[in-house]
């Protein structure tokens, strides 16, 4: 199923690309760094000497040198440009270590910062008795990220200081050497300028839009890859295909967005760099005959156009935009992924008999829900509102496909719907990020499912990292210890599940289900193969485990056992408790006459 991923923060719906806080994270890492900033552009002044001088020398040694009938002058001057350039390459090497005791602080500071929100994050899961993400995995892709910061930064101090100072050197050596040329530039110039920053914003979009769909397709591949074995033991194989065949489609559309803004940047060096050359050429006989402009004068003017204008513009469209843009977005990334969480929920307890009332709110919470299989299908849920608070039990009973396997979908995240929500702790479930949903709501079905491999890896397929004690603690409290003492203890092969039996298949399921961290249970007929004394067993432990649980009640007793009962009658749907309902639903009670009856005449 494709779930549509929620921006963090609210602040994400004002700030599409995520830049601006990119750039504010950016600017308050650097500040620190402004005595070593200072030094990098005090050096690239000397950088620009010889773009400044490159025209004018040269018009100077056509003028006076070669067409003057002096070649040695035209020779010592163009020597003097030479001088110039390897004066460039003194100032760019003594800029080199100010560069670097600018980028690789800010490296370290930002290692520290995502490094520190992992392990906060971490902690307050932790204390919340249940982890929800792999700190490991958030800090190497973090800090991949940060290496992408620091070396994109680097890049662009070390290249866009360079490309604004030619301009400018460019710019202000045109305007001494041959002023009158300078509108013939400045107007093609001006435009593509203000095209090029207009361009920027839709390109940021679209190149966040690209980073989302490439996470996207390594997000559902790893999804897929870990779960190959139930992938196929469920058949889902088609569904998957189609998950992971929408998220290549959707990178390849970002894909082709992203080129189709991006070739309009042509145009800006097209309009900026090129057509002024040519309007240059083009009025150079008038200018010329005139006596506006020397030859010298011209052959500088293209020289400072061809030289150095338009490989800047060239460059700074080409790749300083791109960098820019990447920069942008990975700071967005990171001051998303390292800013406070606006659902992060205070540390609780594990467990504890003891409930002190707290302001939190219900485990779950159903408002409104409304759901059809299709657009013109009769609702199968119509406008459900009910709570279950933490530790509380639910069940719910109606006739056959009355729509209560539909329910506990709509519960579980797994089916959207149409109307309304359900919110887990307070936090809608359509708003949990996929992996979090796996790990804070387990559905149990009525068909188990039981792999080839170990108990042990049975049992903890949900929780790998489950002690001894948790798994004992677990067994014991479903009802499953001497089963598990039948098959040779924890570490013994279960090599063909189909040999349990129906009951045993729905033990296990049940076992490692409790030693899960989820925090919303639903058991959709889970015990429907048990005898009612282990059922009640199982029901009953899990109803004292933190969190809450929904039993799809299969027997009456199910239903008497829960604090409170949902009766679906496909119309208005009622909820009390049993005695409650015994009174107001005459459905519930009739369910009941029909479930004794079974039960007597079995
Ligand atoms: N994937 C689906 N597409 C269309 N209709 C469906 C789908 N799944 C269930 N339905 C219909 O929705 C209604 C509710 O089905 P659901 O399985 O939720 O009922 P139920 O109460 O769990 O039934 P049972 O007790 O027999 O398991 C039924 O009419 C069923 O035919």
């Amino acid at each position: 199923m494709i779930r549509r991923e929620q921006p963090r923060h609210a602040a994400a719906a004002s700030d599409p690309g995520g830049m601006r806080a990119g750039w504010s994270l950016l600017a308050a890492e650097l500040r620190p760094r402004k005595p070593a900033l200072v030094r990098v552009l005090g050096w690239s002044v000397l950088e620009g000497v010889p773009a400044l001088l490159s025209g004018a020398l040269v018009a100077a040694a056509i003028d006076q040198g070669f067409l003057a009938g002096r070649p040695g002058v035209g020779f010592a001057l163009l020597g003097m440009l030479g001088l110039a350039m390897l004066l460039r390459v003194l100032a760019t090497y003594a800029m080199f270590p100010h560069l670097a005791s600018v980028v690789e602080p800010l490296r370290d500071a930002l290692v520290r910062r995502v490094v520190g929100d992992a392990l906060d994050t971490a902690l307050a899961e932790q204390g919340g008795g249940a982890r929800r993400t792999d700190p490991a995995a958030a800090v190497a892709r973090l800090t991949e990220q940060v290496e992408s910061c620091r070396n994109l930064t680097a890049s662009l101090l070390r290249t866009l200081r360079q490309l604004a100072v030619t301009v400018v050197a460019a710019l202000v050596g045109l305007a001494v050497l041959a002023p009158l040329a300078l509108p013939l530039v400045l107007i093609p110039l001006v435009p593509a300028g203000w095209l090029f920053v207009r361009l920027l914003g839709p390109l940021a979009r679209r190149r966040r839009d690209l980073l989302l769909a490439d996470e996207r397709i390594a997000a559902e591949t790893g999804r897929t890859v870990a779960g190959l074995r139930d992938i196929v033991a469920l058949g889902a194989q088609e569904r998957v295909l189609g998950d992971l065949g929408t998220a290549i489609d959707a990178q390849a559309h970002a894909t082709r967005q992203l080129a189709r803004a991006s070739a309009l940047r042509l145009l800006v060096v097209g309009v900026g760099a090129q057509l002024p050359v040519v309007l240059l050429v083009a009025a150079a006989p008038v200018l010329i005959r005139h006596g506006m402009l020397t030859p010298g004068e011209v052959a500088g003017a293209v020289l400072y156009l061809v030289k150095e204008l338009g490989p800047a513009l060239r460059a700074l469209t080409a790749t300083v935009g791109d960098w820019i843009l990447e920069l942008g977005v990975v700071t967005g990334r990171l001051a998303e992924a390292t800013a406070p969480r606006e659902d992060a929920e205070p540390a609780q307890p594990a467990a504890g008999p003891v409930r002190a009332p707290s302001p939190r709110p219900a485990a779950l919470d159903v408002y409104g829900v409304t759901f059809a299989y299709g657009p013109h299908a009769a609702p199968v849920v119509a406008d459900l509102t009910l709570t279950v608070p933490d530790r509380g039990h639910l069940a719910v009973v109606g006739p056959s496909g009355v729509g209560k396997s539909t329910l506990a979908a709509l519960l579980a995240g797994l089916l959207a719907p149409d109307a309304g929500g359900v919110a887990l702790y307070g936090i809608p479930v359509a708003a949990l990020d996929p992996a979090r949903l796996r790990r804070d709501v387990a559905v149990v079905p009525q068909e188990a499912y039981v792999f080839a491999g170990t108990v042990r890896e049975n049992l903890t397929y949900l929780h790998p990292a489950a002690t001894e004690a948790e798994l004992d603690r677990a067994v014991r409290l479903v009802g499953c210890r001497d089963l598990v003492a039948r098959l040779g203890g924890y570490e013994a092969g279960i090599p063909d599940p189909t040999a349990l039996s129906a009951g045993e298949r729905q033990l296990v399921a049940l076992a490692r289900t409790f030693v899960s961290p989820a925090r919303l249970v639903i058991l959709d007929e889970a015990t429907c193969h048990l005898d009612p004394a282990t059922e009640a067993l199982a029901e009953r432990a899990f109803a004292a485990r933190p969190g809450a649980l929904v039993v799809i009640a299969h027997r009456m007793d199910s239903a008497r056992r829960a604090d409170r009962v949902l009766v679906l009658d496909g119309h208005i749907p009622a909820v009390g408790t049993h005695e409650e309902l015994m009174d107001r639903s005459a459905l519930y009670a009739d369910l009941t006459g029909h479930w004794q009856g079974v039960h007597t005449a079995r």
